[in-house]
């Protein structure tokens, strides 16, 4: 299955330990990861595989949101900042549309994601 990780940059180092703390299930579940361009590199630098799109702002999230539409990708665990303003908003809202839309599970933060990863 295809999970798509997410951070916003206060929370990218959370992201990669959460990686970390799971990453015995990424392998036994034969897990391929997708994310948004600068979480895919901080999680590459971690030793992680992963296929990074475009960053967020460049249209990253509007790639997720295709694949979630086209039924490629089973699972968003995004770690939203909500402190933080993000020029790329519409982008961030219509992907968790589509994931509403097509049933796709979607966490917004690190404790939804620690149960949908222990789910799979
Ligand atoms: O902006 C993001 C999510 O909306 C994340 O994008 P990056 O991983 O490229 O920083």
């Amino acid at each position: 299955m295809e999970i798509a990780i997410i951070a916003h940059d206060g929370k990218k180092a959370e992201m990669v330990q959460f990686l970390n703390a799971h990453s015995d299930i990424l392998h036994q579940k034969q897990i391929s990861l997708v994310s948004t361009g600068t979480t895919g590199e901080k999680v590459l630098k971690a030793g992680f595989k992963v296929n990074a799109l475009l960053s967020g702002p460049l249209g990253g999230d509007a790639q997720i949101a295709s694949r979630v539409a086209e039924g490629k990708c089973n699972m968003v665990l995004f770690f939203r900042d909500p402190l933080d303003r993000h020029p790329h908003e519409p982008d961030v809202l219509m992907l968790m549309r589509l994931c509403d839309v097509h049933d796709v599970p979607l966490a917004t933060n690190p404790a939804t994601a620690e149960l949908l990863i222990k789910a799979v």
